[in-house]
Order: C-alpha cells, then sequence, then structure tokens
C-alpha cells in the first residue's frame, strides 16, 4: 500500500518524503520538474510526469496500488500568480480535477492537501482560525480555496476524504544539510536573504515599510519545513483511521516582520545583510500568523523547530553546503 506524493521533488515535497520514508513509507513520487529535483529524493518510482495527463496519471495508479496521495504539486508564489492568473488556474484547478478524477476512478480514497495561508486573504484579525472568513487577495490563494472547494464535494459525491492543511511560510531544511530550498529564479525571504552572504547578491528589497506593523514590514508566520512534514504523516494517520474531512492551519503562531527576519540571519550568519526599503508588493497582506491549535489537539502535531533562529540556521547549513543548489 503506498503514498503517492505529487510534487514529492519540490521543496516541501522532498522533505515530507524523506520524514515518510524514514517511518518506512513505500512512496511513488509524480513531479513534472518544474520547479523541483530528481535528486531531491531517493525513490524507487519517480514519475517525470505532469499531472494534468490523465493517460500517464492513470498508468501510475495501474502500476501501483494506491492507498492515499499527498498533494504537492502546484504553482504557488503570490506576486507571479497575479501576473500569470491563467497559468495559475490550469495548474493548480486542472491538476486538482485531473488528479481527483484518476482517484476516483481507481478507487482511492485518501489526499492530504497543501493549501495555503493566502486563501484567508487580508484578515481583521490575528492570530487566524480555520474559521475565519476566505477572501483571496491574489489568484494563487483563489486557486487553493477552489480546490479546497472542488475536495468537499468530491468527498460528498464519491467520499474521497481530505485533510486540507493550510500552512503559513515554509522555511528552513533538513538538519542533515542535504536536501533544502531550492528555487529558481528564487522569490522567498529567506533564501534570498541567505544569498547576500553566499555572495551571490548584494543586498535584499524589503517589499514595503508603511505597513500597519511595529515596524512598518509586512508580519509573517515562519514554519520549520520539517513541522509540516510530520504534519503530513499525522495528516495521513488521522485519514487512515477513517476519520472525516478537516481543514487545519499550520504555523508557530509567532509573527515575524521582514525587518526582523534581516536581522535574525545577520545574527546567525554573522554577516551584515544590507537592506533597501523598495515600494509594496501587490497582493500581499500585512499580517499572516496562524493558530494551530486545533491541527495540535485533533491531529496531535507537535511541531519541534519553532524558534526562528532554529529556522534560519538549519536553512542557512543547507544553503552553505549547497550554495548552487541541487
Ligand atoms: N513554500 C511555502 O511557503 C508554501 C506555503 C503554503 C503552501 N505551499 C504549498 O505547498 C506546496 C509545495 O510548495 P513548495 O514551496 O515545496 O513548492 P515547489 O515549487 O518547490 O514544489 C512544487 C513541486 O510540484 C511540481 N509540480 C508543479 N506542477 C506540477 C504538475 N502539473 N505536475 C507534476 N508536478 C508538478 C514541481 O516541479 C515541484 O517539484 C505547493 O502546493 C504550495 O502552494 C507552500
Ligand atoms: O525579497 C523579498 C521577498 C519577500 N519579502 C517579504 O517577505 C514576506 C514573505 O514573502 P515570501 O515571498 O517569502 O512568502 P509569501 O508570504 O509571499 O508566500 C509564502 O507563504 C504563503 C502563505 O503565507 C504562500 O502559501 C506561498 O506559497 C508562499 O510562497 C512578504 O511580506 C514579502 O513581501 C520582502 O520584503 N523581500
Amino acid at each position: 500500500m503506498a503514498v503517492l506524493v505529487t510534487g514529492g521533488a519540490g521543496y516541501i515535497g522532498s522533505h515530507t518524503v524523506q520524514y515518510l520514508q524514514d517511518r518506512d513509507e513505500e512512496i511513488i513520487v509524480v513531479d513534472n520538474l518544474q520547479s523541483g529535483y530528481h535528486d531531491a529524493v531517493k525513490v524507487k518510482a519517480f514519475y517525470s510526469i505532469d499531472l494534468r495527463n490523465e493517460q500517464e496519471l492513470d498508468r501510475v495508479f495501474k502500476e501501483h496500488h494506491i492507498s492515499g496521495v499527498i498533494h504537492f504539486a502546484a504553482n504557488s508564489l503570490v506576486g507571479e500568480s497575479m501576473e500569470k492568473p491563467y497559468e495559475y488556474y490550469h495548474n493548480n484547478v486542472f491538476g486538482m480535477m485531473t488528479l481527483l478524477k484518476v482517484m476516483k476512478d481507481h478507487g482511492t480514497n485518501k489526499i492530504v492537501f497543501s493549501s495555503t495561508a493566502a486563501t484567508y486573504g487580508e484578515p481583521k484579525e490575528s492570530p487566524i482560525t480555520e474559521n475565519f472568513p476566505l477572501n483571496p487577495t491574489n489568484p494563487y490563494g483563489e486557486t487553493k480555496l477552489a480546490m479546497e472547494k472542488m475536495m468537499k464535494w468530491f468527498d460528498r459525491g464519491y467520499g474521497i476524504r481530505y485533510v486540507s492543511l493550510r500552512y503559513f511560510n515554509a522555511a528552513g531544511a533538513h538538519y542533515s544539510g542535504l536536501i533544502g530550498e531550492a528555487h529558481e529564479p528564487e522569490t522567498h525571504l529567506i533564501p534570498l536573504i541567505l544569498q547576500v552572504p553566499l555572495g551571490k547578491r548584494k543586498k535584499v528589497y524589503i517589499f514595503g515599510d508603511d505597513y500597519d506593523t511595529k515596524d512598518g514590514t509586512c508580519i509573517r508566520d515562519y514554519i520549520h519545513v520539517m513541522d509540516l512534514a510530520s504534519a503530513h504523516g499525522k495528516a495521513m494517520d488521522y485519514l487512515r483511521k477513517g476519520n472525516p474531512s478537516e481543514v487545519f492551519n499550520l504555523g508557530n503562531g509567532k509573527g515575524y516582520s521582514v525587518k526582523e527576519v534581516i536581522n535574525t540571519a545577520r545574527v546567525i550568519t554573522d554577516h551584515w545583510i544590507p537592506a533597501e526599503v523598495e515600494q509594496r508588493r501587490p497582493g500581499d497582506p500585512a499580517v499572516l500568523v496562524a493558530s494551530s491549535r486545533k491541527a495540535k489537539e485533533i491531529l496531535g502535531w507537535n511541531p519541534r523547530y519553532e524558534e526562528l533562529g532554529t529556522i534560519i540556521e538549519d536553512a542557512w547549513r543547507w544553503h552553505k553546503n549547497n550554495p548552487d543548489g541541487y
């Protein structure tokens, strides 16, 4: 009984594959390598196919007995989605539709899904709980919300149960320093900051310092990628026990401003990292901080790497060892 991981060669996917293999799960990876790396995973069953190709996906399900799916494959950049909404709808929404159709055809009835804080849009209060209004401010968040709704109706119609994990900002790397974040081009704050001490860029840009926050810069909730990985394991266990579909936030409940992240990175890398204020990035909400109480209570999730310093230290180990990525 195998678990299919779509997008398993990507950043969060590869860490989750490692985590699941460490607990002896049989893993199948489907990844079209548009932003992932074959070298990031060591699995026998690796299919470099596009999820939207129904015939090829169907073949994967014919060749393996797949009991559940963890679905990471998507386009996932807030800024890019503002410029390329078609690509986001096509990959994310049509990709999910194809996946659920093939799951239905093969009687696979469990899916753990990578949703996002971006489904909430610009919440009025903090921390965010799962019952907050869902009002995405960018196409990325809209497509993820559409995917959540699609799962709801496929559950109703075909009995495919789901756990939707709305994660906040994934960061950090596996403590081994052997796998980590490698996006090309990189747009995420922490790896961009670390490119300065690596000698790959001269400075970082702060996207707006006129937000209504303590120092004027955006506040985000950074969660260690290995804590995300363990949550996927817990979510799959939850579905295996026959529990009903659910939605959970995953964050560490602490918000850090862009300036605080830069300052922490300066300490960890022992490097002065020049920073320059630029204009706001379209689609960015001011503050996104999670309440993950529900995941802790219902899934029994127990995050272990909550300090921003630990998260940046682990990211730094990976980037220092692998300055050019995979
Ligand atoms: N990184 C974050 O902070 C964050 C936060 C919230 C949610 N998420 C979600 O988590 C998931 C993983 O994010 P990530 O940062 O690891 O991204 P990533 O780009 O590193 O990984 C996505 C993987 O999916 C693959 N992929 C994309 N489209 C595909 C398709 N049509 N067919 C097959 N493979 C395809 C890519 O090649 C890549 O390996 C995404 O769904 C993203 O929306 C990420
Ligand atoms: O060079 C940069 C890059 C980012 N930022 C700021 O740093 C914060 C974090 O930005 P990231 O691009 O690292 O991450 P996002 O918050 O835009 O989005 C990430 O987290 C979201 C959930 O909160 C999503 O799900 C999404 O997939 C994932 O990329 C934002 O306020 C952004 O404006 C800068 O100031 N300068």
